[in-house]
């Protein structure tokens, strides 16, 4: 088939794909210009509620009413209501996620607290060796304030790690690099088979595919909301602890707002009950509140609906990228088997660095990642198929 033909062809399929995709309704929902942009698994792309909510928080909410806020405007409880906002989008119940702090304050949450969850005569933990920096450097950290050790292992080869010195384990859900998505139900109950506590990073996944906490037993889990959930620049993370191990979850960082009384303003510490004890300080309101504006989008989606459209925006890629770019200038790092795919694709590339700056300056925005990785995200609630035809053919005119 000519070079020409195809094109057309792929053309008219991700029109076809398009007008067939029942989420096409929710993009209006964002403020997005010409651009394809595929970077929504670093920095989800503004909601078009966000602004109008920033806006009344800051001249409503803390011009006029100031400290009446914390009370009236929900200011105070905002940790958990979020956090109940988040939970069905991660298959949690409420009551076991709160918001607040970044990411990496919350793997040091939850590392410290699955090895204190585990108990004596445990004194090793295991992090993804494929990790995203930060929880590695986070979990050497807990480690030497715990008085144990780290190995790094390749998630697959995890069930063979773990032993009865096994404490706490700390893997990602989706790989950031190549997009491979792990196994979170077995990689948990054979955690749990060894007696050790599951922590799961769902930075790249929560909002991406279901990740079903609950239904899996997971005892910890952290993430970002800057990605698929569109929280916004260094918006708030959260941490899930599962109901059953609150009253034993031991927070590293026993803020005041984690205490059962915070205005009793007691010397002593006590714990507050449920997912506030995950709580440290005072909550980031502003960016806390933006969040919440943007979770609204998701009031009518489900999260398997999104999870069909990624898998399909993410096939038709791959497909378009075959038929598109010469044979062997890009090679798919990114699993083919849907089981083992999150919501990007990764095109390892000799010269990504250049060509993503080229694709960048072209209307196309993905990211470089180290030594020579094209990732692309594809975000459900806004990326089209048409989007994903032209990406290709973009690509394919500069590698060709
Ligand atoms: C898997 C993963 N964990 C953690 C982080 C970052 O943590 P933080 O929110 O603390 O910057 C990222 C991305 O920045 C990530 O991809
Ligand atoms: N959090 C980020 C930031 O503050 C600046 C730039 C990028 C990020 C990211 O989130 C990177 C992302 N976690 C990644 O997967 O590479």
């Amino acid at each position: 088939m000519s070079e020409l033909t195809e094109r057309s062809e792929l053309s008219i399929k991700a029109a076809e794909l398009d007008a067939a995709d029942e989420l096409a309704k929710l993009r209006s929902q964002f403020v997005l210009d010409d651009v394809v942009y595929l970077d929504g698994n670093s920095l989800g792309a503004l909601p078009a509620a966000v602004p109008g909510r920033v806006e009344d928080v800051v001249r409503r909410q803390w011009g006029e009413l100031r400290i009446r806020s914390w009370d009236e405007s929900g200011w105070w409880t905002a940790p958990e209501r979020i956090g109940d906002r988040i939970a069905p989008l991660v298959g949690a119940a409420a009551g076991q996620i709160v918001v607040g702090d970044s990411t990496s304050v919350n793997v040091f949450k939850a590392v410290v607290g699955a090895v204190r969850l585990a108990g004596e005569g445990r004194d090793e933990i295991l992090v993804d060796a494929t990790t995203f920096p930060t929880d590695g450097y986070i979990a050497q950290s807990a480690a030497r304030m715990t008085g144990c050790t780290v190995r790094a292992v390749t998630p697959r080869d995890v069930p063979s790690a773990l032993g009865p010195r096994t404490a706490a384990v700390l893997l990602n859900h989706v790989d950031y690099r190549t997009g491979r998505l792990h196994d979170l139900p077995s990689l948990t109950s054979a955690i749990h088979e060894a007696g050790a506590v599951a922590v799961w990073d769902l930075c790249h996944s929560a909002g991406a595919l279901p990740v079903g906490l609950d239904e899996h037993g997971v005892d910890l889990a952290v993430g970002c909301t800057y990605k698929y959930l569109n929280g916004g620049p260094g918006s708030p993370a959260y941490l899930y602890v599962r109901r059953d191990l609150q009253d034993r979850f031991d927070s590293p960082l026993p803020g005041w707002n984690s205490h059962v009384d915070p205005f009793g303003m007691r010397s002593e510490y006590e714990p507050a009950g449920g997912a506030p004890r995950g709580r440290v300080g005072t909550p980031d309101i502003l960016s806390m509140l933006a969040l919440e504006a943007a979770l609204e989008v998701w009031e009518e989606v489900s999260i398997e609906t999104v999870r069909t459209k990624s898998l399909a925006l993410t096939d038709f890629f791959l497909d378009c990228v075959a038929a598109y770019v010469p044979e062997g200038r890009v090679e798919s790092v990114t699993p083919s088997a849907h089981a083992d795919r999150g919501s990007q694709v990764a095109l390892r590339c000799d010269d990504a660095r250049e060509v993503m700056r080229r694709l960048i300056a072209q209307g196309v925005v993905g990211d470089f990642r180290e030594p020579d990785i094209l990732r692309f995200g594809f975000t459900p609630l806004y990326v089209g198929f048409g989007d994903v035809e032209r990406a290709a053919r973009v690509l394919a005119g500069l590698v060709g």
